[in-house]
C-alpha cells in the first residue's frame, strides 16, 4: 500500500478515470447478478408452469442486460487504459529525468540492463495493475458481497454451507501470495542480472572478440539463464499447486450444495429454480476466488515493480544546487580557478587526491602528467562538480563552485575525454551536441580547428553521415578530433583536455595543438597528458603520484631537475636525446 501511496501522486490529477473506471466495472458486475435471477424466473415461473409467453420477454432482457454489460465493460477498458498510460507516461517521464540529474556516484555503480528493466517492463507492470488490476482486485471483493447477499436473499442455510469453504479459499490465497511475492521479486532481479549480460556483451562485442571469450560470456550467459530459469520454476510450482488447491476447495461446496441443496428441493423448502440459480451463484463467487490468484499475482508483480521504479526515483541526489546557489553571467566570467587544499576520497577509499593547490589565473595552460590512478581525472572531476571536495575548496573567480549553479558551472567548461562518445546521429548533430542555433559555418570553422573537417569531407555524406552510438565506422582518433571539435564549439571559458589527443598520432596532436594555440587564447586550459609533447607548453605543471603533486613547475625547469618529469622525458625522449648527444660529441671532436 506504502507504493501505491507513494504512485498517487503521478495519476491522482487523473483520478476521475480510476473512479469511473472502477464504477463501470462494478455495474457491469451487478449486472452479472441478474443471470441467475433470470434463471430462476426461467425455470420458476416459465418451465415449470408451462408458462411459454414469458419466454419473449425473458430474452429480450437477456439482450438488453448483455448489452449493457458489455458497454460497461468496454467504458472500465477505456478509462483503466487511459488512466494507466498516463501515470506509465509520467513515470517514463519522471525516470528519464532523474536518470538526468542523479549524480555521478550513481552511476559508479548502476548497471545500464537493470536501469532499462526498471524504465521498460516494471513500468509496464505498474501501467496494467493501476490501469486495470486494481480495479478488478476491487471487483474481486464487489462480486463475493454481491453473490453473498443475493445468495442469503434465496436461502440463508444453504449460504452458510455454500460459503464455508471461502475462509479456507481466502487463507491459501494469501499465504501464496506471501509465498509468490519474493519468487516476483527474485525473478525481476534475475531478469535485469540477464538484460544486463547482453547489454554488456554487446557493448563490449570487441573486447570479447579480442579475447576469444565467447565460450566465457556464453557460460556466463547460461549461468545466469538457469538463475531466471530456477526463479520461474519456482514461481509455476507455486502456481501448479495452487489452481488443484483451489478446485478441490471448491468443489467440497459444490458437493456439499448438491447435497443439502436437493434434499431441500425434495423437503420443498426450496424450488428447483432457486437451486440452479444457487449453482450460478456458487461460480459467481468461485470464479473470483480462483482469478484472486491472478490478480494476487498481478499486484505483486506490480508492487514489486513500482518498488524498483521508485527506488530509482527515491535515489538521492548527492551534488545537488545549493539553496542561493548563483548563476554565473557568462559574459563576466574570467575562467580563474583556485584548488585549496582539496582532498577527496571516492567513498570509502583512500584518498584519490591529497591537498592539491592550485593557482590558474585566466588564460593559463595547467597540465597534469602523472602516472594511471595518479588522480589526474578526480582533480577534473572535482572541478566539474561531479562530485563535491571532501576538504578545501575549489573556486571559480573567487567564488567557491558549490556556491555556483552547476548547470551554470558546467555551461562555462567544456572536456574532451579519452573515451569519446558519439550519439547515434550526424556528425554535424554530434558536433552541435545540446546547442541550437548553430550555423554551419560554425560547425566547419571548429571543425577545421580540430583537423577533422578534412576527413568528414571524404565521408559519403559530408556533416550529414550518420555514425552509430560509437561512432562506427571511425577511427579512435576521428573520433577525439569530433569531440574536440565539439568542446570548441561551446565556447567554454574553460576547456579541458583529458588523454584527448591520446587517439591520434603525434603529427595529428601537433597540427591539433597548433590549432588549440589559437582557441586556448582567453581560455583557462587543463592538460592531462601521458606525453610531455602535449604539455611542453603549459604555464604550469602538476606532477601527479598516488594523489599528491608531487612536482610542479614549467617544462624548461622540471627537465632541468630529477624527478618523475625528467625520467619521463628521458624515457620519452631517448632517441632525440642520444642524437642530441651524438651531434655534441661530434662537434667537440672537430
Ligand atoms: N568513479 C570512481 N569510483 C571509485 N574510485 C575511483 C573512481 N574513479 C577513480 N577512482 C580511483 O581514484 C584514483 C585516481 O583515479 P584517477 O582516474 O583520477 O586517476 P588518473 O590519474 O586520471 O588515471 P589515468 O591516467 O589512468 O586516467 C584511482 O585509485 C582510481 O581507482
Amino acid at each position: 500500500m506504502e507504493v501505491l501511496r507513494q504512485l498517487q501522486g503521478y495519476f491522482w490529477t487523473k483520478r476521475l478515470y480510476l473512479f469511473l473506471s472502477i464504477l463501470c466495472l462494478a455495474i457491469a458486475t451487478a449486472l452479472g447478478l441478474i443471470y441467475p435471477n433470470l434463471l430462476r424466473y426461467l425455470i420458476d415461473d416459465v418451465i415449470t408452469p408451462r408458462n411459454f409467453e414469458g419466454v419473449p420477454i425473458l430474452a429480450m432482457s437477456v439482450l438488453g442486460v448483455v448489452i449493457v454489460k458489455s458497454f460497461m465493460q468496454f467504458l472500465h477498458g477505456f478509462f483503466g487504459g487511459r488512466l494507466g498510460n498516463y501515470l506509465a507516461y509520467r513515470l517514463r517521464n519522471a525516470c528519464y529525468e532523474k536518470l538526468q540529474f542523479l549524480s555521478f556516484r550513481y552511476y559508479d555503480t548502476a548497471k545500464t540492463g537493470d536501469l532499462m528493466s526498471r524504465l521498460t517492463g516494471d513500468l509496464e507492470a505498474i501501467r496494467n495493475f493501476i490501469g486495470f488490476g486494481f480495479a478488478q482486485l476491487l471487483n474481486v471483493i464487489l462480486m463475493v458481497v454481491f453473490g453473498a447477499i443475493m445468495m442469503l436473499s434465496i436461502n440463508w442455510q444453504l449460504t452458510l454451507i455454500t460459503l464455508i469453504s471461502m475462509p479456507l479459499l481466502a487463507f491459501i490465497a494469501l499465504r501464496f501470495e506471501s509465498q509468490i511475492h519474493p519468487a516476483f521479486q527474485e525473478m525481476r532481479l534475475a531478469l535485469s542480472s540477464l538484460t544486463t549480460a547482453v547489454q554488456e556483451n554487446i557493448t563490449g562485442v570487441r573486447t570479447v572478440k579480442s579475447f576469444a571469450r565467447e565460450p566465457y560470456e556464453v557460460e556466463k550467459f547460461s549461468t545466469r539463464n538457469e538463475r531466471y530459469k530456477t526463479n520461474q520454476i519456482f514461481a509455476s510450482t507455486l502456481w501448479s499447486r495452487f489452481f488443484p488447491v483451489m478446485e478441490l476447495l471448491a468443489s467440497i461446496s459444490i458437493v456439499l450444495l448438491l447435497g443439502v441443496g436437493g434434499y431441500l428441493v425434495i423437503q420443498k423448502s426450496l424450488s428447483l429454480g432457486e437451486l440452479v440459480a444457487f449453482f450460478s451463484l456458487i461460480w459467481y463467487i468461485i470464479g473470483p476466488m480462483w482469478s484472486i490468484g491472478f490478480h494476487i499475482n498481478n499486484y505483486t508483480q506490480s508492487k514489486a515493480s513500482g518498488e524498483r521504479v521508485l527506488e530509482l526515483l527515491n535515489q538521492p541526489v548527492e551534488v545537488l544546487d545549493r539553496e542561493r546557489a548563483v548563476e554565473l553571467d557568462s559574459q563576466r566570467v574570467e575562467g580563474h580557478v583556485t584548488f585549496d587544499g582539496v582532498t577527496f576520497a571516492y567513498g570509502n577509499k583512500l584518498p584519490a587526491v591529497v591537498d592539491i593547490n592550485l593557482d590558474a589565473p585566466p588564460g593559463t595552460v595547467i597540465g597534469f602528467l602523472g602516472g594511471t590512478g595518479s588522480g589526474k581525472s578526480t582533480i577534473i572531476q572535482l572541478l566539474m562538480r561531479a562530485y563535491d571536495v571532501n576538504t578545501g575548496s575549489i573556486k571559480l573567480d573567487g567564488k567557491d563552485i558549490r556556491d555556483i549553479q552547476i548547470r551554470s558551472l558546467r555551461g562555462q567548461i567544456s572536456s574532451v575525454f579519452q573515451e569519446t562518445f558519439l550519439f547515434s546521429s550526424t556528425i554535424r548533430n554530434n558536433i552541435s551536441y545540446g546547442l541550437t542555433h548553430v550555423s554551419m559555418e560554425d560547425v566547419i570553422r571548429v571543425s577545421k580547428l580540430a583537423k577533422a573537417h578534412d576527413f568528414i569531407m571524404e565521408l559519403p555524406d559530408g556533416y550529414d553521415t550518420v555514425v552509430g552510438e560509437r561512432g562506427m565506422g571511425l577511427s579512435g582518433g576521428q573520433k577525439q578530433r569530433i569531440a574536440i571539435a565539439r568542446a570548441l564549439l561551446k565556447n567554454p571559458k574553460i576547456l579541458v583536455l583529458d588523454d584527448a589527443t591520446s587517439a591520434v598520432d603525434m603529427e595529428t596532436e601537433h597540427e591539433i595543438q597548433s590549432g588549440f594555440q589559437e582557441v586556448m587564447r582567453g581560455r583557462t586550459t587543463f592538460i592531462i597528458a601521458h606525453r610531455i609533447s602535449s604539455l611542453r607548453h603549459a604555464d604550469e605543471i602538476l606532477v601527479m603520484n598516488e594523489g599528491r603533486v608531487v612536482q610542479r613547475g614549467k617544462h624548461e625547469q622540471l627537465i632541468a631537475i630529477p624527478g618523475p618529469y625528467q625520467d619521463v622525458y628521458h624515457i620519452q625522449y631517448a632517441d632525440h636525446i642520444a642524437r642530441l648527444k651524438d651531434t655534441a660529441g661530434e662537434q667537440v671532436k672537430q
